[in-house]
C-alpha cells in the first residue's frame, strides 16, 4: 500500500443543460489532474438540477449516456480514480440517485446507489421528498486502491452512523460524500457531521457539494471539505465554484488509531 495521496474535490456549478454540466465537470477533472490529484470527486446530482422533475429528464441507463462514457474516458485519459458525484441513474422502470465510480483503466469499479432517501419536511426550512420519483439502494459500497480501500454514501447517507461505522469495520481508511446539503441543515449540520463521522470512525470524510446558486430551485449549501481522523478540517470552500485538495494521509491515520484505539476497545458483548 503507497502511504499518501492527493486528492481533488470539485465543487461545480450545476446548471439546467446536461452537456454543459458535463463540460464543466470534465475541465475540472482535467484540471484536477494537471494538479497531481490521484483521485477526483463530483458533487451530488453533478450532471441534473436537483429537483424530482428533473431526475426522469437527466437519468441515464449504465453502460450507455453520456454522462457515463464521459466518466469513464476521463478516468482512463487522466489516470485517475474517479468517484463520479451522482445522478439520477434509470434501470428499467425504476430510478435511482447513484455514484458510479471509475478506475485508472476506464473500469467501473463500484455502484452506490444512494441507501437513505431525502424524504424531510421543516417548516420554514425546507420540504424534499425524493421517494416521489427515487428508489433506495440496499447495498453498501466501497472499492479498494493501492492507497487504501474507500467507501462511498451520498449526501443523507452520512446522517446514519450505523452504515460509516459498518463500512469502518470493513477497512475504509476514506468515505467519499458526493453531498448537496441545502441553506437550513448545512449551516447547522454539515461540518458537525462531517467531523463526527471522521473522529468517531478515525477515517478522513472527503465531502463534495454543487457550488451556491442563490437562484437556483433547491440552493446548496457548498462548502465541500475534508475532514481527518482526528476531527479536523483540513480544507473547507465556501460557495463559490473550485477545486480544492487535500493530501490524505495513511501513516497519520495509522498513528491515530495507534495511540487512540476507539476500533479496537469497541464491546461488541455488551452493546
Ligand atoms: O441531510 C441533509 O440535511 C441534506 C440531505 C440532502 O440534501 C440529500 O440527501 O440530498
Amino acid at each position: 500500500m503507497l502511504n499518501s495521496f492527493k486528492l481533488g474535490l470539485c465543487q461545480l456549478p450545476v446548471v439546467d443543460d446536461k452537456g454543459e454540466n458535463l463540460k464543466i465537470a470534465a475541465a475540472a477533472v482535467r484540471s484536477a489532474a494537471a494538479d497531481g490529484c490521484h483521485m477526483v470527486v463530483l458533487p451530488e446530482m453533478f450532471n441534473c438540477p436537483y429537483g424530482n422533475k428533473y431526475f426522469p429528464l437527466y437519468a441515464e441507463e449504465f453502460p450507455h449516456g453520456e454522462t457515463l462514457q464521459l466518466l469513464s474516458t476521463l478516468a482512463l485519459e487522466q489516470s485517475v480514480y474517479l468517484v463520479g458525484g451522482s445522478i439520477p441513474e434509470r434501470d428499467e422502470d425504476r430510478l435511482y440517485n447513484s455514484c458510479f465510480i471509475f478506475g485508472p483503466g476506464g473500469n467501473l469499479l463500484a455502484r452506490h446507489r444512494k441507501i437513505h432517501l431525502f424524504d424531510i419536511d421543516i417548516p420554514e426550512g425546507i420540504s424534499f421528498k425524493e421517494s416521489d420519483t427515487l428508489t433506495p439502494g440496499h447495498t453498501i459500497s466501497m472499492f479498494d486502491t493501492p492507497f487504501c480501500r474507500v467507501g462511498v454514501a451520498i449526501c443523507y447517507d452520512i446522517r446514519f452512523p450505523e452504515l460509516i461505522r459498518t463500512m469502518a469495520i470493513k477497512g475504509i481508511n476514506l468515505l467519499v460524500l458526493p453531498a448537496a446539503f441545502n441553506m437550513t441543515t448545512g449551516p447547522a449540520h454539515w461540518q458537525l457531521t462531517m467531523r463526527a463521522r471522521s473522529l468517531d470512525n478515525q477515517i478522513y470524510v472527503a465531502a463534495v457539494s454543487p457550488a451556491r446558486d442563490e437562484a437556483a430551485e433547491y440552493v446548496a449549501y457548498g462548502h465541500s471539505l475534508v475532514t481527518d481522523p482526528w476531527g479536523t478540517v483540513l480544507v473547507e470552500a465556501v460557495g463559490e465554484p473550485c477545486i480544492l485538495t487535500a493530501h490524505i494521509d495513511l501513516n497519520y491515520l495509522a498513528g491515530i488509531r495507534r495511540q487512540l484505539p476507539l476500533l479496537k476497545h469497541r464491546r461488541e458483548n455488551i452493546y
